[in-house]
């Protein structure tokens, strides 16, 4: 398809030039002001199903030029929202070595070390996530955000195999494990909001739920993200490293943000 980055002549701000949607309503991310925040007590606890995958399955870890992603099995799925989500793949979002701030969403403009998605859609109504993709009620997105904090047992599943693909469109096969171990404790605790895409084609098509607490890993796990990376593919004499991969936040305009806690 036609190449898109996060810096340079085909940044952010050109995204819209080949990808129309980018220039569009509904863009993600977005920062989580307190004033844009409405409690709603009706939202429940999310619950999923069938994340405790066994260590007998693989999963494809690949470099796609944009991110580090974990392909998904679709038995796993979201059951708390109105129609059931079925995962594709989850990737992350963080910043540089020097520069230890990556998340996409802010909150109160303080922006997180990294993000992390869990990208699922919607399987009652679309048979793969292509058909899906471009459809209002096409996807649901887990966010989570990532502290540096303490060393994180369950990143290092596949933060090890890291090396297996520094450079674009590298693929390896890990075993599976439990991706329940990624995410925060409380899964009753989320930002609510309709947005889209944080990558081109950036279509208004995701549900998006980010979790109000944090996961960390280590300042070690979290350098060896940022740095082990390319964005470049391994025979290109010109390195480009992968790293600043965040889209900046998008306007609101008058969306209302629903929070599952009061406080
Ligand atoms: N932040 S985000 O959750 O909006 C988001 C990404 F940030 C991102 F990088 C990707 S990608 O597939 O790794 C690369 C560009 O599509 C996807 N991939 C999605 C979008 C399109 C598509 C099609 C098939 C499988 C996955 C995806 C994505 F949904
Ligand atoms: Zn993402």
């Amino acid at each position: 398809g036609v190449k898109w980055a996060y810096n340079g002549p085909d940044g952010e701000h050109n995204w819209s030039s080949s990808f129309p949607f980018c220039g569009g309503a509904f863009q993600s991310p977005i920062d989580f002001q307190t004033e844009l925040l409405r409690y709603d007590p009706n939202l429940p606890p999310i619950q999923v199903q069938n994340y405790n995958l066994s260590t007998n399955e693989q999963l494809t870890l690949s470099n796609n030029g944009h991110s580090v992603q974990l392909s998904l099995p679709s038995h796993m799925y979201i059951s708390s929202l109105p129609h059931r989500y079925s995962a594709a793949q989850l990737h992350f979002h963080w910043g540089s070595s020097d520069l230890l701030t990556g998340s996409e969403h802010t909150v109160n403009g303080k922006r997180f070390a990294g993000e992390m998605h869990i990208v699922h859609f919607n399987s009652e109504k679309y048979p793969n996530i292509s058909m899906a993709v471009d459809k209002y009620d096409g996807l649901a997105v887990l966010g989570v955000f990532i502290e540096i904090g303490d060393f994180n047992p369950a990143f290092d599943r596949f933060f090890k195999f890291m090396n297996g693909i520094k450079y674009r469109d590298q693929k390896i096969q890990v075993p599976a494990f439990n991706i329940r171990t990624l995410l925060p404790a409380r899964l009753d605790e989320y930002y609510r909001y309709d947005g889209s895409l944080t990558t081109p084609p950036c279509y208004p098509s995701v549900l998006w739920t980010v979790f109000r607490r944090p996961v960390t890993i280590s300042r070690k796990q979290f350098l060896a993200l940022a740095t082990a990376l390319y964005a470049s593919h391994a025979q290109e004499t010109a390195t480009v490293p992968l790293h600043g991969n965040y889209r900046k936040p998008q306007l609101a305009d008058n969306r209302v943000v629903l929070v599952s806690f009061k406080d």
